[in-house]
C-alpha cells in the first residue's frame, strides 16, 4: 500500500524542487521569603541534577556503540552537482515564485544547507538522525520560531493536521491540542476514538531517542496565533470557511476531516494563541517513496472483534515464518516499537512505513504517536503482546531499559530534563509526574518480561538477538 501527497499547492515546493540536484537516494514574611527560595534552589538543584543524568545517558558507551562509515547507498537521499541549464531553470522557476519565501542561498556544499535539508540529507538506512546530531538544535529551534508562511490541510489520517511552511521552504506537520495534558483518557472510549494530543507526539520523540532508537522525526511544541499563523496565511479555501468565534470570543476552526471535525470539536486559541506540535516533515514522497506495512499486532477497530493474536498463542510461531518477519531485524525491530509503544501506552500502532528505498533491511519510522500518553492510571499488557509471544529482543534495547532502570539514568529523570528543553514547557510540563512515574512502572514491566523469557529457554540466544557481539557480558 503506498501513501501518496495531494496537498493543495500553494506555494513554491522547493522540496521536491531539489530533486533537480538530490537523488533518492512556595508566620513571619522572612521566614516565608526563606522557604520561598529554599523551595526554589530545591527545584533548580533537582532540575539540573535531571538535566545530568541526561548528559550522563547520552554520553554512556551503550549510545556510542562503534558502528562502521555509512556506505554511499544507506543514505536516503545524495547530493550531486546540477548541469548548467538545470541550474538556469531552477533559477528562473524560483524567481517566479518568491511571495513571503527567501531567495535559495544554498549549493551542493553542506555549509549553505539549511536545517531542514541537512535533516533530509542525514536519514539513513538505520536511523532517522544520528545520536547527538549537531543539527538537531537548529532544526528544532527553527521549527519553534520560524515564521510560517504557509497554513494548509493535510490530507490523509482521519484527524485535523496542517502542513506548516516557512520562509527557507521548510516544512512541519502541525497537530493543534484538543486535551489538557492531565486529562486522562475516558476509560469507555475506545483507542480508536480518543483524540490526538500534541504534547504525546512531542514526548514520543524524545521517549524514542531516550530509548537510542532515533527512529520519529524531531518534533517541538509551539504556541500558534490561529489567526495570523493560520487564517490570515491560508490558501486552503475549505479551511478557511471553518473559522469562526466561539461564544466567549475564542478564535477557533475544525477544518475537514474524518473524525472530530466539527463546531462541537473545533480547535480554539486562547483566545487566539494555541498550543501545538510541529513535526518535522519527511523528505516528500517524490523524493524518498515509503511504504505503509500493516503491523501484525494490530488491533481489530471494531468494538465486538478480536484480533487474531488476541486469541492465538502462537501468533508468532506465524509471523516469524512470513516475510519480512522471517529474516534480518524486521522482529526485533517491531519488538523495539511495541516496548515504545507500552511505555507510553500506545494502542493505536495500526501501521509503520519504511522507506521504499531501503527494502526490508531498514529501521520503522514511528509516526503518529498522538495516541499515547492518554492514562497514566492504567498500563495495557495486550501492547507488549510482540514482546511475550515472540519472547526476542535486541541485545541493545536490553542493555539501554536496564540502564534507564537505575537511579543514575532514571527514565522518568531523563524524560523530564528532556522534555524541560521543548518550548512549550515554559507554558507547563509536557508530561504531568503521574505520567513520568508510569514510565518507570512499565519500563520495569518490560524488563521483567524480558526476564521471564530468558527463565523459560533454555538458550540465552534463543532470547536475546545479539546486534553488539563486541559489547561485553555484564
Ligand atoms: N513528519 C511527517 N512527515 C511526512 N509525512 C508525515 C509525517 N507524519 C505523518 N506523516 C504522514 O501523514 C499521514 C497521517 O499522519 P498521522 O498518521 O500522524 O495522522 P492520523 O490522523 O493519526 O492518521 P491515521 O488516522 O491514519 O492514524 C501518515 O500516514 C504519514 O504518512
Ligand atoms: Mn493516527
Amino acid at each position: 500500500m503506498y501513501h501518496t501527497s495531494c496537498e493543495p499547492r500553494s506555494h513554491p515546493d522547493i522540496q521536491t524542487s531539489i530533486s533537480f540536484f538530490i537523488q533518492n537516494t512556595s508566620t513571619s514574611t522572612n521566614t516565608m521569603a526563606a522557604a520561598g527560595s529554599v523551595t526554589h534552589k530545591v527545584e533548580i538543584d533537582s532540575a539540573a541534577d535531571d538535566i545530568s543524568k541526561l548528559e550522563a545517558l547520552f554520553s554512556h558507551p551503550l549510545y556510542h556503540m562503534p558502528t562502521p562509515p555509512v556506505p554511499d547507498g544507506d543514505w536516503l537521499l545524495k547530493v550531486r552537482t546540477k548541469r548548467k541549464e538545470e541550474e538556469r531553470s531552477t533559477q528562473q522557476w524560483l524567481s517566479a515564485n518568491e511571495d513571503g519565501y527567501d531567495p535559495i542561498l544554498w549549493n551542493t556544499s553542506a555549509e549553505t544547507h539549511p536545517p531542514w535539508l541537512r535533516f533530509h540529507l542525514g536519514i539513513s538506512r538505520w536511523q532517522m538522525y544520528q545520536h547527538k546530531d549537531p543539527n538537531l538544535s537548529a532544526l528544532t529551534q527553527q521549527l519553534a520560531s520560524h515564521r510560517i508562511v504557509s497554513a494548509v490541510q493535510k490530507s490523509g489520517g482521519t484527524q485535523l493536521k496542517l502542513v506548516m511552511s516557512f520562509r527557507n521552504y521548510g516544512k512541519a506537520l502541525f497537530k493543534p491540542m484538543k486535551q489538557e495534558r492531565h486529562e486522562e483518557t475516558s476509560v469507555n472510549l475506545y483507542y480508536f476514538s480518543d483524540f490526538e494530543r500534541h504534547n504525546a507526539e512531542i514526548a514520543a520523540f524524545h521517549l524514542d531517542r531516550i530509548l537510542g532508537f532515533r527512529r520519529v522525526p524531531p518534533v517541538v511544541g509551539r504556541l500558534i496565533n490561529v489567526i495570523k499563523e493560520i487564517k490570515d496565511i491560508t490558501t486552503d479555501h475549505k479551511l478557511v470557511t471553518t473559522f469562526f468565534t466561539s461564544p466567549v470570543g475564542n478564535a477557533c476552526f475544525y477544518g475537514q476531516c474524518s473524525y472530530y471535525c466539527s463546531t462541537e470539536h473545533a480547535i480554539c486559541g486562547r483566545p487566539i494563541m494555541i498550543e501545538g506540535s510541529l513535526a518535522a516533515m519527511l523528505p516528500d514522497l517524490s523524493l524518498a517513496q515509503r511504504r505503509s506495512w500493516k503491523c501484525p499486532w494490530r488491533r481489530s477497530y471494531s468494538r465486538s472483534k478480536l484480533a487474531l493474536w488476541e486469541t492465538d498463542n502462537n501468533y508468532c510461531d506465524s509471523v516469524r515464518k512470513s516475510p519480512p518477519y522471517d529474516r534480518g531485524t524486521r522482529l526485533v525491530d517491531l519488538i523495539d516499537m511495541s516496548i515504545l509503544d507500552f511505555l507510553m501506552s500506545n494502542m493505536d500502532r495500526h501501521h509503520y512505513e519504511t522507506f521504499e528505498k531501503f527494502g526490508n533491511d531498514t529501521f520503522l519510522i514511528h509516526l503518529d504517536n498522538g495516541r499515547a500518553f492518554g492514562r497514566h492510571s492504567k498500563d495495557e499488557p495486550s501492547i507488549l503482546a510482540p514482546l511475550v509471544q515472540c519472547c526476542r529482543v535486541r541485545r541493545s534495547t536490553l542493555l539501554r531499559l536496564r540502564l534507564l532502570s537505575l537511579p543514575p539514568y532514571r527514565l522518568s529523570d531523563v524524560m523530564r530534563a528532556s522534555l524541560s528543553q521543548d518550548p512549550l514547557a515554559a507554558v507547563a510540563p509536557l508530561l504531568t509526574e503521574p505520567h513520568l512515574s508510569a514510565l518507570d512502572r512499565r519500563l520495569a514491566t518490560v524488563i521483567q518480561t524480558i526476564q521471564d523469557c530468558l527463565e523459560q529457554h533454555q538458550h540465552h540466544s534463543d532470547v536475546i538477538y545479539d546486534d553488539i557481539t563486541d559489547y561485553p557480558r555484564a
